[in-house]
């Protein structure tokens, strides 16, 4: 079985320097080596790493109402979900590693044009739901699921040229969510999407909350899994954007992980957030270090 590795070093969707650096930091880590000694035919899209540098790059790329950087966000999303789909009408699984989470926006179109009934698990403490009316920020990488469920305000160009509602609020289920806007937690309720925060999982244990995350889903279905490694406790995964305290443990989060695998629906891997300039050198290391593990458990590397 193939893997098709695509690294975007995009930082766009959030103010903070250093995520883009994420790819070549999990890549020089080893990751595609790891991947291959599991027994996966590797290709790495070397060309699509350089090409995102120069979309990431747009003039005059302010004001469409609150959003940041709304030109260089479309333009390598754009790209990313033709990558994505390409890989995934190859028969390939596709592992995307990021930069910020505003490439969730392009890696699930990708899935959704390959697999429409595709369910997307989105592990993360935060929902990334805002919509461009609803941001406070203006940062895209608390927006992208917003722009795949269509909701009001995200029908905007330059996105509306490429990018056409294709999830249905019965296809997400979150796990991990402890920072929820207070517009977000009006948009999830009134959808009535599928929600385990950690007071779940404190209550339930990752265990029962995985089988309850995979009933939800169903057995037959393929599954896109977007990791954004602020999901785990900040003393697990420090070099991160925006941490949020009392998150998944180390196990937590890569059960989850092992637990998608196990189904053997997984169709596609996002591994986001991994920002290689925060904190200091050794939680750089232990934080690209969880990148590779997860990227492993993903594909397949079991305990026993
Ligand atoms: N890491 C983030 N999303 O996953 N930050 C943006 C969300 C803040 N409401
Ligand atoms: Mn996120
Ligand atoms: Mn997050
Ligand atoms: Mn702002």
């Amino acid at each position: 079985a193939s893997v098709e590795v695509l690294g975007y070093p995009f930082s766009g969707g959030q103010p903070r320097g250093g995520v883009d650096e994420g790819p070549e930091a999990l890549v020089k880590a080893g990751l595609l080596d790891q991947l291959s000694a599991l027994g996966w035919e590797v290709k790495f899209n070397s060309q699509a790493m350089n090409d995102v540098r120069e979309l990431a790059v747009q003039e005059h790329d302010s004001g469409i109402g609150k959003m940041h950087k709304p030109l260089a966000v479309s333009a390598v999303n754009e790209r990313v979900a033709a990558d994505v789909a390409a890989i995934q009408e190859r028969g390939a699984l596709s592992l995307t590693l990021g930069g910020d989470h505003s490439l969730g926006m392009g890696t699930v179109a990708g899935t959704k044009r390959r697999f429409p009934e595709a369910a997307l698990i989105w592990v993360d403490a935060h929902a990334d739901i805002n919509t461009p009316l609803t941001t406070d920020s203006g940062n895209l990488h608390g927006c992208p699921v917003s722009f795949l469920l269509g909701l009001e305000g995200t029908d905007v160009p330059p996105f509306n040229v490429w990018l056409q509602p294709c999830l249905r609020p019965e296809d997400i289920v979150y796990i991990g969510l402890r920072d929820i806007d207070d517009k977000e937690k009006r948009i999830l309720r009134e959808l009535g999407i599928k929600v385990f925060t950690m007071h779940d999982v404190d209550a339930h244990g990752i265990g029962r909350v995985m089988e309850r995350v995979l009933a939800h889903v169903g057995a037959a279905r393929p599954i896109h899994l977007s990791f954004d490694v602020d999901a785990l406790d900040p003393t697990v995964a420090p070099s991160t954007g925006t941490p949020v305290r009392g998150g998944l443990t180390f196990r937590e989060g890569h059960y989850i992980v092992e637990a998608i695998a196990e189904t053997g629906n997984l169709v596609a891997v996002d591994i986001v957030e991994v920002n290689p300039a925060l904190e200091d050198e050794a939680s750089a290391a232990q934080t690209v270090a969880i990148g590779c593990s997860l990227s492993r458990a993903a594909l397949g590397e079991t305990l026993f």
